[in-house]
């Protein structure tokens, strides 16, 4: 079937073209490879071709020039765009200007060959395509892991839609970056970006902030407020730490959502809501959810595209590059310039980063501002790690995992044992250990109320009770 199909290669290097021609030849498709721009484009004139696959830097031309002229004369033939120049930009560049799928090299043939497939078949849509290149203000994305990769491909391709984006990922990863690169490079650019972080404000006021209040609404509203919601007005909304957002606003959010308008708190009349929902969160909501702390109603409303960012332990190659750009901009801050040898980069990425991105920009400001040599050595960024372990800002690591608690606990009642491990069951002992203290914070959490707590703990309401029995535990009567 696939032999009907021809594929057009662009690529002034010699060895691409070779690769790609077998590749694609082997998989059953005819191939016409050429190394320039001009030839790729006359090809396109006289109507040839199913598919373009095309590089970006050429001797001729830049292939992504090419793409809206190719859109325009045929609408339907689809561009793969390929670049060594993996950045951020390029991808965006590569959506806006309508091409189908975007390619960092070096990319893997399995991957290539499924895009082709996809490429072929996907059913038309109409591929937004802007002809005018949101430049943005200059906001770096730095990285060139194949997970930041990833997210670059998905972010440039959110950007010629409004679709509501949830981020996930540890603190310090960059979810306000990603939020602020969605906007500046998408469609509502010329808009305002507003970002309201749940955690940070009093939960009786997150209604009023986000929706706004008439005068009278609450005591002390003594004027009008303007609420996000409205200030963000043909722009982005930022919710940061959705996790955290109290359960009214909640529902509030959710009707919003689903109505497409709100009311302002104290206000009658609907307003129109007109703005693109970013959300974040370093919470788990899933986990969230099966306590009964977040709607699941609301989270399918904000989870439309999903964007896990990944740890910076689980992409240590881009710590050189992340490292390089803190201290440039530790030095346009006003700081002294400084360089890193091997052995700090050594060092650097033997780090595991609880604060990810944050706990580096912190160090090399620290570095910047504190070490007096001009080229900094591992020992000095091992003495700054050790120096700053204690001390670590609570604000910039990620809160302890429930694994890491007990391993923790595990470990220091295993070292205060004098004779050394009790022998014995000891898998039972723990697991039976833990049961008490969990039932009772649990009931400590729900003030005694059963129900609520059998729904916190994922048990069984009779199990509940059954246990209670069991490891002879207060009630507090009255409460459940
Ligand atoms: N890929 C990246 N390229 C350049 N800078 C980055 C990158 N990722 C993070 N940073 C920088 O690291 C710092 C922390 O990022 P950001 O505030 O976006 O993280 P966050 O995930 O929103 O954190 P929190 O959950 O704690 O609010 C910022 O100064 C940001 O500019």
């Amino acid at each position: 079937m696939n032999e009907s199909r021809t594929i057009l290669v662009a690529d002034d290097d010699r060895a691409i073209r070779t690769v790609l021609s077998q590749a694609l030849g082997r998989a059953g498709y005819t191939v016409r490879a050429t190394s320039s721009a001009a030839t790729l484009w006359r090809w396109v004139e006289e109507g040839a071709g199913d598919l373009v696959i095309t590089d970006v830097i050429m001797p001729d031309e830049n292939g992504l020039d090419l793409v809206p002229r190719i859109k325009r004369i045929r609408p339907d033939l689809r561009v793969v765009v390929m670049s060594a120049q993996s950045t951020f930009v390029t991808a965006v560049k590569a959506a806006q200007r309508g091409a189908f799928e975007y390619l960092p090299k070096p990319f893997d043939l399995k991957e290539l060959l499924a895009v082709v497939a996809r490429a072929l078949t996907a059913p038309a849509a109409a591929m937004p395509q802007t002809d005018e290149d949101a430049e943005g203000e200059r906001l770096p994305l730095i990285g060139r892991s194949p997970a930041m990769q990833e997210i670059y491909r998905t972010v440039a391709r959110l950007t010629t839609t409004d679709l509501t984006v949830m981020i996930t990922g540890e603190s310090g990863t960059g979810k306000e970056l990603i939020s602020r690169a969605l906007h500046d490079y998408g469609r509502r650019r010329t808009g305002p970006f507003v970002a309201i972080n749940m955690a940070a404000i009093p939960r009786e006021l997150i209604e009023s902030e986000l929706f706004g209040h008439e005068r009278g609404a609450f005591t002390g509203a003594l004027a009008r407020g303007v609420g996000r919601f409205e200030q963000a007005a043909g722009g982005t909304l930022f919710l940061d730490e959705i996790g955290d957002m109290p359960p009214e606003a909640q529902t509030r959010l959710l009707r919003v959502l689903q109505e497409g308008e709100f009311t302002t708190v104290g206000g009658r009349n609907p307003v129109k809501a007109n703005v693109r929902i970013v959300a974040a969160t370093h919470r788990d909501l899933r986990q969230a959810i099966r306590q009964g702390m977040f709607r699941e109603d609301l989270f399918y409303r904000l989870n439309v595209v999903p964007i896990r960012l990944p740890p910076l332990r689980e992409r240590i190659e881009d710590i050189p590059l992340l490292a390089r750009h803190f201290l440039d901009r530790a030095k346009a801050s006003g700081l002294p310039g400084k360089q890193l040898d091997q052995s700090a980069i050594d060092r650097l990425r033997q780090h595991a980063w609880p604060g990810n991105a944050r706990e580096l920009e912190n160090l090399m400001r620290r570095l910047a501002a504190l070490y007096p040599q001009e080229v900094i050595s591992g020992d000095a960024v091992h003495a700054e790690l050790m120096e700053a372990e204690p001390l670590n800002d609570p604000e910039s690591r990620s809160p302890e995992t429930l694994e890491q608690a007990v391993e923790r606990h595990l470990t220091s009642f295993v070292a205060a044992q004098k004779d050394g491990l009790p022998v014995r069951d000891l898998y039972e002992r723990v697991l039976a250990e833990v049961e008490r203290p969990l039932l009772r914070l649990a009931l400590a959490a729900t003030r005694g109320n059963q129900i609520k707590a059998a729904a916190m703990l994922g048990l069984n309401r009779n199990t509940l009770r059954k246990k209670i029995r069991e490891l002879d535990l207060p009630v507090v009567r009255g409460l459940s």
